[in-house]
């Protein structure tokens, strides 16, 4: 599907309903099935989070997870200690190039059985389930937190929990914080302390019901939308002020680009005020919140103003190389870019060129970056429908701020 994208007039007030949280629904998925005690609510649309349910019900040996990063890393975990289990874990091309030795090499450690079926260190995987006998396990933690976050889910179902020492610097650490805070919610104890994990056994939780926060990366668009409008408001539930989700600094971040949030009740209010960042080059380290670089350089560049965005070391081995990718689209706009292997930098430029096709490399989140720039030039979107990976509602919820979607 391409899509033809433009914006007539200013944004007015809207109220948005975003799904839930992906990351929070894959992670409360797994527990809920090590746990049928746990109900879950506001579970998330998308994709990787229907594509997780699904493997958790299947019973075939061969499961195809796609694109989602967080289920081929949770379920490694999760197949890999289903004593008498034989799981293949396969994904999309791109997920075959996404590497998870960290995390197989870790769980080896703990006397688990995986072995590749193709090309050492990446998916697909064979993993012969186990009662894995240690409790003490070691992996790097500058690579991906998801490899730390799936041994976290399972740690609890373990006959003595588990300790899991991170070495090196850590990554994304907003999310482990998340994967312990679900823990704690359904009834799990654990601690997160100088790089040591400790998780607690248990072999029933009491019965509960856990809301899932809608899903703050999601939130991003709309913020980048406000910003780049002259005068325009957005509502969106259902959020919350103490959030699990690292994503939820969008609203200190775009204070600086000219958005105010407010929170009333589980909702909250984006508005576009007249005072942007002072400085000639916004500079951020995105290290624990990945998923909203693009979106914030897109940001930037249409609004002319430069960044200088770092901590972007997990960016090559996302859904595409989004570095590359970011560089790429905006120089096709007319921006100037330069990266590194961590960091990104935008020159101070103006949007110039209209109706260029914008490419998405199977990435969600390039799609859905480079929208909001039609509030100033119309645009194409290739392969548009890439966006049902995290928010299957996004087109028609831009239709609902009068967005013209063709
Ligand atoms: O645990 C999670 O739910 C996620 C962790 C992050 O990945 P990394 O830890 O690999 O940066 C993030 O980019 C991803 O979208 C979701
Ligand atoms: C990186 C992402 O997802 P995952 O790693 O779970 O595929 C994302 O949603 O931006």
């Amino acid at each position: 599907m391409n899509l033809k994208l433009s914006h007539i007039s200013n944004i007015k007030n809207n109220n948005l309903q975003i799904t839930g949280s992906k990351s929070e629904t894959n992670r409360l998925l797994i527990l809920q099935s090590l746990y049928p005690e746990i109900e879950i609510d506001n579970i998330s649309n998308s994709d990787d989070s229907r594509l997780m349910r699904a493997a958790l019900a299947s019973n075939e040996e061969l499961i195809d997870i796609h694109h989602a990063g967080t289920a081929m890393r949770f379920l490694t975990a999760y197949f890999a200690v289903k004593n008498g289990r034989t799981t293949v874990l396969t994904g999309s091309k791109r997920m075959q190039e996404r590497p998870i030795k960290i995390l197989v090499d870790a769980l080896t450690q703990l006397g688990c059985d995986i072995s590749y079926v193709k090309n050492e260190g990446y998916p697909p995987i064979k993993i012969v389930g186990k009662n894995p006998e240690n409790h003490k396990v070691s992996l790097a933690a500058n690579v991906s937190s998801q490899y730390i976050s799936a041994l976290m889910l399972i740690a609890s179902s373990l006959p003595n929990g588990l300790e899991i020492t991170l070495e090196g610097k850590v990554t994304s650490v907003p999310y482990i914080n998340m994967t312990l805070s679900l823990l704690k919610d359904v009834g799990i104890n654990g601690s997160f302390e100088n790089n040591i994990i400790h998780i607690e056994p248990i072999k029933i939780v009491s019965p509960k019901t856990v809301v899932v926060e809608s899903d703050w990366s999601s939130a991003s668009y709309f913020y980048s939308i406000v910003a780049l409008s002259d005068f325009g408001t957005v509502t969106l539930g259902s959020y919350k002020q103490d959030s699990y989700q690292g994503d939820a600094s969008l609203s200190k971040i775009y204070k600086r680009l000219g958005v105010e949030t407010t929170f009333k009740e589980n909702r909250i209010t984006l508005k576009k005020i007249n005072s942007l960042d002072s400085s000639d080059i916004l500079e951020l380290d995105l290290s624990n919140s990945p998923d909203i670089a693009q979106t914030i350089a897109v940001t930037c560049f249409g609004l002319g103003k430069a960044c200088y965005l770092t901590g972007l070391h997990t960016l090559k081995i996302k859904e595409t190389d989004r570095l590359e990718a970011l560089k790429i689209e905006i120089e096709k706009l007319g921006g100037e870019v330069s990266i590194t292997d961590d960091s990104l930098k935008l020159s101070a430029s103006t949007l110039i060129n209209s109706d260029i096709t914008i490419d998405t490399y199977h990435d969600h989140r390039m799609a859905m970056a480079f929208a909001p720039l039609a509030l100033r030039v119309s645009l194409f979107i290739n392969d548009a429908d890439v966006v049902s990976k995290s928010y299957p509602d996004f087109w028609d919820d831009l239709k609902k701020l009068d967005f013209k979607v063709l």
